[in-house]
């Protein structure tokens, strides 16, 4: 079986470039579950459904076909068969991701893909979101729960999209949070034998070298 490395976290607590790095490091394949979560939400937006309607989204979500290219230096993701790389970073998208991922069958299709991407890399694969120490890959080796403050998370994504309102991209953080806390279908949730890893203090590099010394030799 490939070795499995879960990243979980809230928003913008570095999960994205540090797994790139942990992958890259490794080298194993790499999986933005976030960015098949958005994927769906962009391709349900272009199909005009309402994603305040969880009866509507599963019908629509069940139609749409999501590929996921898991090279950490370039990975690509694609809804119908178009690279949806950028639009899914885009304000549209980011508003409406927490609804859409609160759908139990948006959840269900989405973890049978990820479950998929994991069996068919077999060098290795550093999986990134909210539920893979818990529900997409329970058996990983390594789970780790990474996590940094609030204000520093908001600084580094308002930097990050030129946005230059910290304190307001610090709420958005926290709405997004709140809903994928408190959702019912496999919320945002430290697993019991995750390795918590604050990067508050951290430099990039030093996360990565952290996880990496606890990876399996
Ligand atoms: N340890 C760190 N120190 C400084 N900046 C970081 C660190 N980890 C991540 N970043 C930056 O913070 C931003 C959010 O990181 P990202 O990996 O996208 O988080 P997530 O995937 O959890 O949303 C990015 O601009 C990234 O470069
Ligand atoms: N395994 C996952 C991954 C992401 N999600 C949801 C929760 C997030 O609000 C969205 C987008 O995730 P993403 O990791 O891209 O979010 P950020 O980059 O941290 O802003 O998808 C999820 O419910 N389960």
């Amino acid at each position: 079986m490939t070795d499995v490395i879960a990243i979980d976290g809230p928003s913008g607590s570095g999960k994205s470039s540090t797994s790139r790095g942990v992958a890259s490091r490794l080298g194993y394949a790499y999986l933005d579950t976030g960015a098949m979560y958005r994927a769906m939400t962009w391709a349900l937006l272009q199909r005009g459904v309402d994603v305040h309607d969880p009866a509507a989204v599963a019908a629509a979500a069940s139609e749409v076909v999501l590929t996921s290219g898991t090279d950490p230096q370039a990975p690509t993701i694609a809804a119908d068969g178009v690279d949806v790389s950028e639009p899914i970073r885009g304000d549209a998208v980011t508003a409406a991701v927490s609804p859409v991922a609160t759908v139990p069958q948006v959840r269900s299709q989405l973890v049978a893909l990820q479950r998929a991407a994991i069996a068919q890399s077999t060098g290795g694969i550093v999986v990134e979101g909210r539920d893979i120490g818990t529900v997409v890959a329970p058996d990983a080796s390594l789970k780790i729960y990474l996590v940094a403050d609030p204000v520093a998370r908001a600084r580094r994504r308002a930097l990050e999209l030129g946005v230059e309102d910290a304190e307001a991209m610090r709420e958005a953080l926290a709405r997004r949070d709140a809903i994928d806390s408190n959702r019912a279908a496999s919320p945002l949730a430290q697993a019991d034998d995750a390795v918590v890893v604050d990067g508050t203090d951290l430099s990039l590099d030093e996360v990565i070298d952290r996880i990496v010394a606890l990876a399996r030799p």
